[in-house]
């Protein structure tokens, strides 16, 4: 059994509704140092929402939420300076230069803007970055973007992490260190939730993977535990199986033959 203060975060019974909508049922999850969650689910089964929460920027749930043994309820967000982020989008940003953008970022975390800068040099220089780091984010590709959104989760060095499909974009050279970084993080003690729709990349990195359905975690697990329990090879395989889909072949097929004009809708 793990200490207790390898206790990272603890969710007890987290319920959340939007309007008359019930979109989390009772959450149960608790989290230790150095574990790397695949958080999945099909779209809308409440990740992004579970996040939000953590993240403290939705406080109208019931449940309890404990983030570094601190209720997060509690209005202190001092638990946030530990916390990294990476959103699925931030266009707001693009305005910003990436220096501006992870100065900014930095400073929020309170950050000295001098070490945040030549930190910030540092790492996008890691990244192939350095050249580029006065021109404006709305100029960058979208794996550029997603480096730079990488580095400003990282950049206060964090004890838990929030990825949302943090390598869309990124080519495979890319994807293979960010792979490895993830790796090394956790082997230091970090805490990764890494949310994802690309199950290999899941199966590949997580030592815990999370699925949500509707609101309610319907297995928990390591990737070999899934398997023995769904009797399924791969992730993808355990994801369709359990979310009880099974007609992707005749989805496709009534999809393509709309989109070749069957009689029905010609
Ligand atoms: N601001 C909001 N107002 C009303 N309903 C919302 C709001 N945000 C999310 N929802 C609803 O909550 C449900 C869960 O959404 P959420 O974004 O948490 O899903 P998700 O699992 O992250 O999905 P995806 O994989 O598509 O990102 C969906 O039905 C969504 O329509």
């Amino acid at each position: 059994m793990k200490a207790e203060n390898d206790k990272i975060l603890s969710i007890k019974n987290l319920t959340m509704n939007y309007g008359s909508k019930n979109i989390l049922n009772g959450i149960n999850l608790e989290v230790t140092k150095g574990q790397i969650i695949g958080y999945i689910g099909p779209n809308g089964a409440g990740k992004s929402t579970t996040v939000k929460i953590m993240l403290g920027l939705i406080d109208d749930y019931q449940g309890e939420v404990v983030i570094f043994g601190q209720d997060i309820s509690s209005g202190d967000p001092f638990y946030k300076r530990r916390i990294g982020y990476v959103p699925e989008n931030a266009e707001a940003y693009d305005n910003l230069t990436a220096m501006e953008y992870l100065v900014f970022t930095g400073e929020l975390y309170g950050m000295d803007r001098d070490a945040t800068q030549a930190k910030a040099e540092r790492l996008m220089q890691q990244f192939d970055l350095r050249d580029v780091g006065h021109s404006r984010l709305s100029s960058f590709s979208k794996g550029m973007k997603q480096k730079v959104l990488i580095i400003a989760s990282l950049l206060h060095d964090p004890d838990l992490l929030f990825w949302d499909e943090p390598l869309s974009g990124l080519d495979a050279n890319s994807m293979m260190v960010i792979q490895e970084i993830l790796a090394q993080l956790a082997a230091q003690g970090k805490t990764i939730f890494y949310s994802s729709h690309i199950m290999d990349l899941v199966e590949k990195i997580s030592n815990r993977i999370v699925l949500l359905v509707k609101g309610e975690v319907v297995a928990d697990g390591t990737f070999e535990e899934l398997q023995e329990m769904s009797q399924e090879g791969s992730l993808s395989g355990i994801f369709n199986q359990l979310t009880g889909f099974t007609e992707h072949r005749s989805k496709a097929q009534d999809f393509v033959s709309i989109v070749q004009g069957d009689k029905e809708y010609a």
